[in-house]
C-alpha cells in the first residue's frame, strides 16, 4: 500500500494547475449513459475514482476511451447490461450517478447502494423518493436497488419534488432523470454547488431544456432524446482550496492556474481573515502568506455556505494557526476523524460530537499517520508540509480517489514530498 513521505519546513512557490472537478466529472461520466451518440469530455482529472467510474461504464457496455490530454471520449450507443455490480461500486458514492440515466433511458436499471468515504450513514433515500415521484418503481434486495417503469410505461413522467435535504448526487441524479422525462419537472430545495450548473451546461449542449440551474429551483421540460455533445469539466474548487490552506499554513506564494475564485468565496474570505493575501487574476487565484495566521471558526453548510468537502484542511491550518477557533460540522455525522491523528502531530483539538475547539499551536511534530477518508489525508498532508521533522502518511488509497497527482504538484512548489511504493511503502 503506497505511503507519503513529506518533511515539513519548506515554503511553497510557483504555479500550479488545478485539476477538472471529481465531483463534476463523476456525474458527467454518467450523463453520458443518457444519448446513443459520442460525448467528448475535456479536462477529466486522473483519479481512481474516475478510473472506477470508466470501468463501471464499460461494464455496462459503454465504448470509454481516455487519451493523455484528459479528454474521454464515451459512446453509450449499445448498452449490453444496464447494471452497476457492488465489486465496482463498493469504493465510490457517485457510481448511485448511474440509476437516474439508465432508468430514464432504457427504463430499468440495477444499481448497488454506494459506496465513498465513511464519513456518516449517507443514504440515497431521496435519490428514490424523487425517481419514485416521476413514475419508477424501486426495491431494495440483496443490497441493489432494482428500478424499473411500470409494465406499458415507457418514460419516467415530469413532477415536482421537494428533496427533505439539500443534497448534491440526489439533485445530480434526479436532474439527469429529468431530462428525457415525458413534460416538466421541478426540483425544489436543489442543491447549488457549481457541478450542478457544470452538469446542467453539458446537459443543454446534449439537447435538455434546463433553467434555474445554480438556483434551489430547477425547472426541466423533458425531452425525447439527448444527442451527443462536447464539455469541458470545471475546475475542482475543493483541490484549488486545498492548495490555498497548504500555502497559508505553509507560507509562499503561489498562483493556482485556472482556480475560479468565484466558486471559493466562504474559503477566500476566511483565509483572508486569517491573513493570508489572495488575490483573483487573469486564469486562477494568486495566494500569498507569511508566518503563522489567526486561526478561524466556521460552520460547513451547504453551497455557497463554507464546503464540508474543506474542513478538513482548513482544520489543519487552525491547528498551526494563532488563537482558538471553533469548527462545526454540519452536514456529516462523522467527519472528524482527521483529529485523532492531527493529535498525534501534536495539535491541541478537543471533539464534541460534530463541533471541534482548536488551540492554535507553534509548532507540529512529524509522525506516522493514517489517512482515513479523501479530504483528511489532504489534511495530513497540509500538517506534515509544516510539521518538523519527517510525516508519514499511510492509506493515502483515499486520497487517490480525489486528487490527480498531489505529491508531483506539492513536489513542483518546493514541497520535500515523496511516495513509497512496493517495499519502499
Ligand atoms: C460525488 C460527490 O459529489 N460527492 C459530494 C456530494 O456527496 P453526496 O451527494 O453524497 O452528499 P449529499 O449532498 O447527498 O449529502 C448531504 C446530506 O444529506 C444526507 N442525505 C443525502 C441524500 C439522501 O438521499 N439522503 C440523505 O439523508 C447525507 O447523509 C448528508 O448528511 O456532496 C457532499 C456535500 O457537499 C460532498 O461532501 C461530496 O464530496
Ligand atoms: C466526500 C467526498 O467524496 P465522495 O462523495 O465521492 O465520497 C469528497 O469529495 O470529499
Amino acid at each position: 500500500m503506497d505511503k507519503l513521505l513529506i518533511r515539513g519546513g519548506r515554503t511553497l512557490h510557483g504555479e500550479v494547475p488545478v485539476s477538472g472537478a471529481k465531483n463534476a466529472a463523476l456525474p458527467e461520466l454518467c450523463a453520458a449513459l443518457l444519448t446513443a451518440q459520442p460525448v467528448l469530455l475535456h479536462n477529466v482529472p486522473r483519479l481512481e475514482d474516475v478510473s472506477t467510474m470508466l470501468k463501471l461504464v464499460r461494464h455496462m457496455g459503454v465504448i470509454a476511451e481516455r487519451d493523455d490530454n484528459g479528454t474521454v471520449r464515451l459512446n453509450a450507443a449499445e448498452l449490453t447490461r444496464p447494471e452497476a455490480p457492488y465489486e465496482l461500486v463498493k469504493t465510490m458514492r457517485a457510481s448511485v450517478l448511474a440509476l437516474g440515466p439508465l432508468l430514464a433511458r432504457f427504463g430499468h436499471a440495477k444499481v448497488s447502494l454506494p459506496g465513498g468515504c465513511g464519513i456518516g450513514s449517507r443514504p440515497v433515500d431521496q435519490h428514490i423518493k424523487g425517481l419514485r415521484a416521476m413514475g419508477a418503481e424501486i426495491e431494495v434486495e440483496h443490497g441493489y436497488m432494482m428500478a424499473r417503469l411500470p409494465t406499458g410505461r415507457t418514460r419516467l413522467r415530469g413532477t415536482r419534488i421537494t428533496t427533505d435535504m439539500v443534497t448534491v448526487t440526489g439533485t445530480e441524479n434526479l436532474l439527469m432523470a429529468a431530462a428525457l422525462a415525458e413534460g416538466e419537472t421541478v426540483l425544489e430545495n436543489a442543491a447549488q454547488e457549481p457541478e450542478i450548473p457544470d452538469l446542467a451546461e453539458m446537459l443543454i449542449a446534449m439537447g435538455a431544456k434546463i433553467e434555474g440551474h445554480g438556483s434551489s429551483r430547477i425547472r426541466i421540460q423533458g425531452v425525447d432524446s439527448l444527442r451527443g455533445a462536447s464539455h469541458t469539466v470545471v475546475a475542482d474548487r475543493i483541490e484549488a482550496g486545498t492548495f490555498l490552506c497548504a500555502v497559508a499554513a505553509a507560507g509562499g506564494d503561489v498562483l493556482l492556474k485556472n482556480a475560479r475564485a468565484d466558486h471559493l468565496d466562504a474559503v477566500i474570505d476566511k483565509l483572508l481573515e486569517a491573513g493570508a493575501q489572495i488575490e483573483a487574476v487573469d486564469g486562477g487565484i494568486r495566494v500569498r502568506a507569511e508566518g503563522r495566521l489567526k486561526a478561524q471558526s466556521f460552520r460547513t453548510t451547504e453551497y455557497p455556505g463554507f464546503p464540508t468537502d474543506m474542513q478538513a484542511q482548513f482544520m489543519a491550518l487552525n491547528a498551526v494557526s494563532e488563537g482558538a477557533s471553533t469548527v462545526t460540522e454540519t452536514i456529516f455525522e462523522n467527519r472528524m476523524m482527521h483529529v485523532n491523528e492531527l493529535l498525534r502531530l501534536g495539535a491541541r483539538i478537543q471533539t464534541d460530537g460534530r463541533t471541534a475547539v482548536i488551540e492554535g499551536v507553534p509548532r507540529l511534530s512529524g509522525a506516522t499517520v493514517m489517512a482515513t477518508d479523501l479530504r483528511a489525508s489532504a489534511c495530513l498532508v497540509i500538517a506534515g508540509l509544516v510539521a518538523e521533522g519527517e510525516t508519514l502518511v499511510d492509506r493515502i488509497y483515499h486520497l487517490d480517489r480525489g486528487y490527480d497527482r498531489i505529491e508531483a504538484k506539492l513536489g513542483a512548489l518546493g514541497a520535500d514530498i515523496e511516495r513509497l511504493s512496493g517495499s519502499r511503502a
